[in-house]
Formats: C-alpha cells, sequence, structure tokens
C-alpha cells in the first residue's frame, strides 16, 4: 500500500487532519480521508475554495503538520528524511523572507541551510537571480520588494536546491500578467526538464495552462480529480476553425449542418484577455513608448525578466540549473513567446535614479549634514556599496546615507539588528 518503490512523486493515503479545540475535541475536519497520487514528471493543480485544506494538505506532505490520520509519503520516503526533503523545494503561500537581508544574502542563507559548496552557491545564485529577473536587485533589501518581486525570490529560494519535487502554494499571486505568463513559461520548462510539480492556486486560468491533471476538493475531501483536457473538454460539440470565410460559405455550412443535426453557431475567435494584455504591452515597448509603467530593462536576462531572451539562451540559464532534462518526454509547448515588458516599477525607478539621485542625493545630504563637503561624502557612499541598487524613497536615500556616513568600514552598519529581523525561515 505505501510507496516504497517510489513509484509516485506525491503519495497520501487516508490522509487526515483534525484541528481540536481546546478542550481536545474536533473542531475542523480540514482534510479528509485523502488519497492523491502524483506520478513523477507531472504538472499537478490541487484547487478548491477558500478553506477546502489545500494548504494543510502541504503542510503534512512537508511534514510542517502531523496528521491525524493516515500517511504522506514524497518520493517514496517522507519528508522527515532528510535525504528525501533535500530533493524538494516549496513555494509557501506567504515568502518567510528576511527583510534586511538582501536577495543574495537571502539564497545564500537557504544555500548554506542545504550544505551547497561555496562555489555551488555562488554560480546557483548568481543564475537563479538572472532567471527570475532580479540579477539587478541582488543586493536590495527584499524588505523593500513588491508582492511579485518576493514572489519571484520564493521562487528562487525553492529552486536552490535543484529539486526533483517542487511544491508551489499561489506561485503566481501578486504577478502581474506578464510575471504570470513567464512563471507559466518556467513552470512548463522545468516539467520538461523531469521535475515534478505540484500547485495551489486559485487562478484557474494559470491552473488550466500549465497543468497536466487538476483535484478539486471541497471540505477536506477530493471531490473531481482528472486530466485537465478530459475534464473540460465538450465531449458533444465539434469546433472547426478555419481562415476568412464568405457569406456564401458559411450559409452552405449552415445548411450542411442544419441538415445533419440542427444547430449551428458561426462566430469569431476572441483572443484571451491575457494574450491580448502581453501583446499590447510588447508592441509598446517595442516601439519604445515612453511610460511610467513600463520600461525596457537594463538589468540580467533570464525567465522572469523583461528582456527579450531567445530560447537557446533560456535553455543555457536552465542547463545551469536543472541537471536532468527529459527530451524524450516532451511537454505542452509554452504558446508565450515571453516578452520584453516592464512587469515591476522598480525597474522604472532604477531608470530614474541614474538621472535624478546625484542631486537628489545632494540635497539630501545637505539636510543632514548641514551642508558640509557633499562630493566627499557622495563618493565615500558610493565606493562602500558599488553595487547596490538604490531605494527609491527619499526615506531610503536618507538611510542609506546615514548608513554609508556612520560606516566604520567593518560593515556593522549595514547589518540589521537582530531584534529588527522579521518573519521566520523556511527550508
Ligand atoms: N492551525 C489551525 N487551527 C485550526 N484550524 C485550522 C488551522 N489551519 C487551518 N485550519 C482550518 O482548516 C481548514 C482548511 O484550511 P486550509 O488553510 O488548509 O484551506 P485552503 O484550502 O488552503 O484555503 P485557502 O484557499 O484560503 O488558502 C479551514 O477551515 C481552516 O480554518
Amino acid at each position: 500500500m505505501s510507496d516504497k518503490n517510489g513509484q509516485y512523486a506525491v503519495e497520501t493515503v487516508s490522509l487526515t487532519k483534525i484541528f481540536p479545540d481546546w478542550w481536545g475535541r474536533a473542531k475542523v475536519i480540514a482534510v479528509d480521508d485523502l488519497n492523491l497520487q502524483i506520478k513523477h514528471n507531472e504538472v499537478y493543480g490541487l484547487l478548491g475554495p477558500n478553506g477546502s485544506g489545500k494548504t494543510t494538505t502541504l503542510k503534512m506532505l512537508l511534514s510542517l503538520l502531523h496528521p491525524s490520520k493516515g500517511m504522506a509519503f514524497l518520493l517514496g520516503g517522507s519528508s522527515r528524511d532528510t535525504n528525501i526533503s533535500s530533493r524538494v523545494g516549496y513555494l509557501p503561500e506567504e515568502s518567510y523572507l528576511y527583510k534586511y537581508l538582501s536577495a543574495k544574502e537571502t539564497l545564500e542563507f537557504y544555500g548554506k541551510i542545504f550544505g551547497l559548496p561555496r562555489s555551488v552557491r555562488k554560480s546557483r545564485i548568481e543564475s537563479l537571480l538572472e532567471m527570475v529577473g532580479l540579477a539587478g536587485m541582488a543586493n536590495r533589501p527584499v524588505g523593500t520588494f513588491s508582492k511579485g518581486m518576493a514572489r519571484r525570490i520564493g521562487l528562487a529560494q525553492a529552486l536552490i536546491n535543484d529539486p526533483d519535487l517542487l511544491i508551489l502554494d499561489e506561485p503566481t499571486s501578486g504577478m502581474d500578467p506578464i510575471g504570470t505568463r513567464q512563471m507559466k513559461d518556467l513552470i512548463m520548462k522545468l516539467a520538461q526538464r523531469g521535475k515534478t510539480i505540484l500547485l495551489c492556486s486559485h487562478l484557474l486560468a494559470d491552473v488550466e495552462d500549465v497543468c497536466d491533471r487538476i483535484g478539486i476538493m471541497y471540505g477536506g475531501k477530493m471531490h473531481v480529480e482528472g486530466e485537465v483536457n478530459s475534464l473540460l473538454q465538450h465531449r458533444d460539440e465539434v469546433q472547426i476553425k478555419t481562415g476568412q470565410l464568405s457569406e456564401n460559405a458559411m450559409s452552405r455550412i449552415r445548411e450542411i449542418v442544419q441538415q445533419d443535426q440542427g444547430e449551428c453557431e458561426i462566430e469569431k475567435p476572441m483572443d484571451k484577455l491575457e494574450e491580448f494584455f502581453v501583446r499590447t504591452v510588447a508592441e509598446a515597448q517595442k516601439a519604445k513608448q515612453p511610460t511610467s509603467g513600463a520600461v525596457n530593462s537594463e538589468s540580467a536576462t533570464g525567465f522572469l525578466t523583461e528582456e527579450e531572451k531567445t530560447e537557446e539562451e533560456k535553455e543555457s540559464v536552465l542547463d545551469g540549473l536543472v541537471g536532468s532534462k527529459k527530451p524524450d518526454q516532451p511537454k505542452q509547448q509554452s504558446e508565450a513567446e515571453t516578452t520584453s515588458a516592464g512587469s515591476e516599477t522598480e525597474q522604472v525607478s532604477r531608470e530614474k535614479d541614474k538621472s535624478d539621485k546625484p542631486a537628489q542625493k545632494d540635497a539630501i545630504l545637505k539636510d543632514l549634514t548641514g551642508g558640509k563637503s557633499e562630493q566627499a561624502e557622495t563618493e565615500k557612499v558610493s565606493k562602500s556599496k558599488p553595487e547596490e541598487v538604490k531605494p527609491e524613497s527619499t526615506e531610503d536615500i536618507k538611510d542609506d546615507l546615514l548608513r554609508g556616513l556612520m560606516d566604520r568600514g567593518d560593515g556593522a552598519t549595514d547589518k540589521p539588528k537582530k531584534d529588527e529581523q522579521g518573519g521566520s525561515s523556511d527550508a
């Protein structure tokens, strides 16, 4: 009964979670006798309304919660076993990030937890930051990141150990449509390379695009499960796609169908709004249309970046990160030509910073130092933090400058105070 041979990447047997009340009586049956089987290299979507038990299921799979009854297996074993957990990547619904650590330091931290040697950490971190479009913000504290950017660093963290199984809780939440499209592309690329992916999402269009199979939970139980195509296909209808047709041709088709069955609708096909949005932004950007919401990225390239990148370049980034490519298992190809479009307004700010920052800094420095030697102080700051992407707000710039001014050369002022570090880490 148990998955000793590792036949499945994920298996649960009568998995149940009952949250008791203060007196030990059953309060909520969050997961009820769940039998889940996910094959290796599958992309599986776990769906359900709020409170249906999805996150509780994921937490039990990851041994973050103890089941009240039943068993859960990942990659043929328990996720309590470090040999198993080291092959699993997890993107929680809320990324628990130390807000004062930079993107690079965050990945360093997780890389160390997985015991990756320094040289491996260095190259993987660079590639991951490039892949998720944060290479230009490697030294920026993650506490200043937007929700979409936090999702990106969360994904990089989930991939730091090159996992065989990736568990993603709401991977596209907070991402704009282009970031979402790119995230979906990346999920499909990872699946093409042999990864198994279990994801939870309320964004059904996203699930439909990337998943091979889905399961819909309700009240802690699995309600419906199956292949996306077979669940969604209208079995009693056919659709015929043609190019432009003349009125005459259309009326003849109607006649034929009416003779045969009686009902025929002919209408122009519609784009999905997502496709329309992505195309519109790409066109505007191609035309270098000025905008405060989208820029051509100057940052490094990757999957989730805003810069156009050829398929070969993307593959080579993945080659460095993901070992096990499985060319004999073709997955559904992405229809998305990842486009160059501004998905995060931070990019705009950085562009803007280039022109505004010296004058702005000078003014603030005068304010902070009582009008003393701005030039020298500015030089000191830029020397002490050569690659740092400067934050946008005046308050941030003030903090930045104050740190530079107070820096004793031992980096002490750059470090967050222990009691200021928020959140906890999830390996
Ligand atoms: N620690 C807890 N103590 C008591 N009840 C809990 C606890 N965690 C979850 N629950 C309850 O278990 C049920 C399932 O919650 P769960 O978070 O798994 O749902 P979900 O499907 O992930 O919901 P959402 O889509 O809103 O994230 C809910 O009724 C929830 O209130």
